[in-house]
């Protein structure tokens, strides 16, 4: 706006320095990754998005991009504009390095999930699985959450109490691959209030934004809505699916 001072989004040289170095391989952080401008359109366009759009599920509600899979394959569809400019192009930039093992093959993220999570909703503790390419680009608006990560024990139920705590501000992208995306599971909690909170429990707390907005190790929920950026490796053309043009 007019007079008003914008803000700079100021991308770190090396995804290696904001990688979470207590978690397993890997994860990364970064606290400024759009405005408080790009945060306030994402969530107008979220929120005027038509009705049906929701899905509404028992612990939270859900918008998916540009449709949902079937059978793991998502049909060939462009996402919308607002939900490629800018988050994206930035995430491109960054890329490369989150792919260490693939030959500078750029993934463009063709799927993005929308959840709301008012206080006290949550997910359960989840693997992503295989549909995706195990790379998962998190954008957080509107308010903290924290994500637990948890293992597995031997008889592949999950552990009871999480691992690992990571704490995502409003505006922030986490990053999460390799290991983590395969081997561990994630969920958040169906409380109103985080409780012990500090710089021994959150695995990314010297990653943080505002550490000094958590008193006395204690954060009140608030709505928190978050797009997930993820590349849908089966994807099926329109034609293909309708079998208009059928075989030759
Ligand atoms: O909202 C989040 O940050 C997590 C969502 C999630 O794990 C999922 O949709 O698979
Ligand atoms: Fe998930």
């Amino acid at each position: 706006m007019e007079g008003e001072a914008r803000q700079l989004i100021v991308m770190p040289a090396s995804l290696e320095d904001v990688r979470i170095k207590r978690l397993p391989s890997r994860a990364y952080y970064i606290a400024d990754f759009i405005s408080e401008e790009e945060e306030q359109v994402l969530l107008k366009k979220i929120e005027t998005a038509p009705k049906p759009r929701w899905k509404q599920l028992s612990r939270r509600r859900l918008q998916t991009w540009p449709s949902d899979l079937n059978k793991d394959t998502l049909l060939d569809s462009p996402l919308p504009t607002w939900l490629t400019e800018p988050v994206i192009s930035r995430l491109l930039s960054y890329q490369m390095s989150v792919e260490d093992g693939e030959k500078s093959k750029k993934l463009v993220p063709n799927h993005v999930l929308i959840n709301e999570y008012l206080p006290g909703q949550g997910i359960m503790p989840h693997k992503d699985g295989a549909a995706y390419y195990p790379v998962v680009c998190t954008v957080s608006l509107g308010a903290s959450i924290c994500l637990d990560i948890y293992g597995s024990k031997e008889d592949g139920a999950v552990e009871d109490q999480p691992r690992w705590r990571i704490l995502q501000e409003p505006r922030s992208l986490l990053i999460t691959a390799g290991e983590l995306y395969t081997d561990y599971l994630h969920g958040i909690a169906e409380v109103n209030e985080y409780v012990d909170l500090n710089p021994t429990t959150v695995s990314n707390w010297e990653l943080l934004r505002s550490p000094d907005e958590i008193v006395n190790g204690k954060l009140e929920r608030r709505t928190r809505t978050s797009l997930t950026y993820r590349h849908v490796i089966k994807v099926s053309k329109l034609g293909a699916k309708l079998g208009i043009f059928g075989k030759r």
